[in-house]
C-alpha cells in the first residue's frame, strides 16, 4: 500500500507579535501536507516545527520532505528519525484521517484562551471572558517582575469585579513563565497564587507553567513540594524522550503536551495509556488542520479533564 504525497509550505503572520519569554514571534511558519490513497480518498496533515522548543527547525522539515518520492509508503511513515518530531506527527495525522481509529467528539473539549503578556492582558481578558472563556492563560517572565505582579493584581481585581456572585463556575487562571523566571521569582510568584488559592474564592490559580529552565528539574521539583499551587513542565517535556525523564525523576503535577511538536501520535498514544499522567495539551499555532489531529489525540488521551491550550484563533485574523 502507498499513497501520492504532495506538500505546501505556508506562512501565517499574528495579529500581534506573540511575546514570551523566549522572544518575540511575529510569523507562524509550516507545511500542509496531503496523502492520496488508491481510492482517491485525501488525508490531510500540517507539519509545525517549534524549534525553540527542540523540534526540528522549518528548514529541517522542508528538505526532508523535498527528498520524499511522489509516492511514499506506510513503513516511510512510522519510521521518520525521533529528530524530526513535527514530521513525525505531520504524516501521522494525514494516514490517520485515512484509517481513522476512533471517533470521538472533539466539540465535547473546553478551551483555555491566551492572554497576553504586559497590560493588554486586562482588557483581552474581560473580551473573552464575555465570549464565554472561563479559562486563560497568561504570559509572564517577559517584563520586570515587580511590574508583573502588579499587572496580575489588577488582572485578580478587574476578574473579582467582573464576576457576580452567583457565577456558577470558577474562573480559572494559569501562568506561563517559559523557562524565563529565577528560583526566587518562582517562589514570589507561587506565594501570590497560593494566597489566591487559599481564599477559595471564584478565582482558581490552576498552575504555574515552566518556571525556570529545563536544566533545572530537581528545583522545580522543590517548588512542587513548597507551595500548594500546582506546577506545570512544558519546555521540559516537549517530546517523549524528555516526558519519559521526568516522569522516571517523580514529576507528579501536570504535564503540558504539544502534540504537534511531541512526535509520533502512535508513541505518545502508549505512553499516556500506561502512565496516566495529569496532562494539559496545547497548541503550537498550527492551521485547522494541525489542531483538528491534536485535538483528536487531546480527547482520547485526556484523564483529568482540563481544558485544552487551544485558543489561540483570537491571534490571528481569518
Ligand atoms: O498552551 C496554551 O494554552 C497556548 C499555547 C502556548 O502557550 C504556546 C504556543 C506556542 C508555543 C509555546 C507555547 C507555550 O505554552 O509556551
Ligand atoms: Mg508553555
Amino acid at each position: 500500500m502507498n499513497y501520492q504525497f504532495q506538500f505546501q509550505p505556508y506562512q501565517r503572520p499574528f495579529k500581534i507579535p506573540l511575546k514570551t519569554a523566549h522572544g518575540m514571534w511575529k510569523m507562524r511558519e509550516g507545511i500542509i501536507l496531503n496523502l492520496t490513497d488508491k481510492q482517491g480518498n485525501i488525508g490531510w496533515g500540517e507539519i509545525a516545527p517549534l524549534s525553540w522548543f527542540g523540534s526540528e527547525t522549518m528548514e529541517d522539515a522542508l528538505i526532508f520532505c523535498q527528498q520524499l518520492p511522489s509516492r511514499i509508503s506506510i513503513e516511510t511513515i512510522f519510521t521518520i528519525p525521533d529528530h524530526l518530531p513535527a514530521c513525525q506527527f505531520g504524516f501521522e495525522s494525514a494516514f490517520t484521517e485515512l484509517n481513522p481509529n476512533s471517533f470521538l467528539d472533539i466539540n465535547k473539549l473546553h478551551y483555555s484562551e491566551l492572554l497576553p503578556a504586559g497590560e493588554t492582558v486586562l482588557t483581552t481578558w474581560k473580551t473573552l471572558f464575555q465570549q464565554g472563556a472561563k479559562t486563560f492563560k497568561w504570559k509572564i517572565g517577559v517584563d520586570d517582575i515587580t511590574e508583573e505582579i502588579n499587572i496580575f493584581q489588577k488582572l485578580i481585581h478587574s476578574i473579582t469585579t467582573t464576576l457576580s456572585p452567583t457565577q456558577a463556575q470558577k474562573i480559572h487562571l494559569r501562568l506561563d513563565a517559559n523557562e524565563g523566571l529565577t528560583f526566587e521569582q518562582a517562589k514570589k510568584w507561587l506565594e501570590h497564587c497560593d494566597l489566591i488559592n487559599a481564599n477559595q474564592g471564584l478565582i482558581e490559580i490552576e498552575f504555574l507553567e515552566q518556571p525556570l529552565s529545563i536544566d533545572q528539574l530537581d528545583l522545580m521539583l522543590e517548588l512542587c513540594d513548597r507551595y500548594s499551587t500546582l506546577l506545570a513542565l512544558d519546555e521540559s517535556v516537549a517530546n517523549l524522550q524528555q516526558l519519559n525523564s521526568c516522569y522516571q525523576q517523580g514529576w507528579l503535577d501536570i504535564f503540558v503536551i504539544k502534540p504537534a511538536i511531541f512526535g509520533s501520535p502512535k508513541k505518545l498514544k502508549n505512553f499516556c495509556q500506561n502512565h496516566e499522567i495529569d496532562a494539559v495539551f496545547s497548541s503550537v499555532f498550527e492551521t485547522n488542520i494541525g489542531q483538528k489531529s491534536a485535538l483528536k489525540i487531546a480527547s482520547e488521551l485526556l484523564f483529568y479533564n482540563r481544558a485544552v491550550g487551544f485558543g489561540i484563533n483570537h491571534w490571528f485574523t481569518g
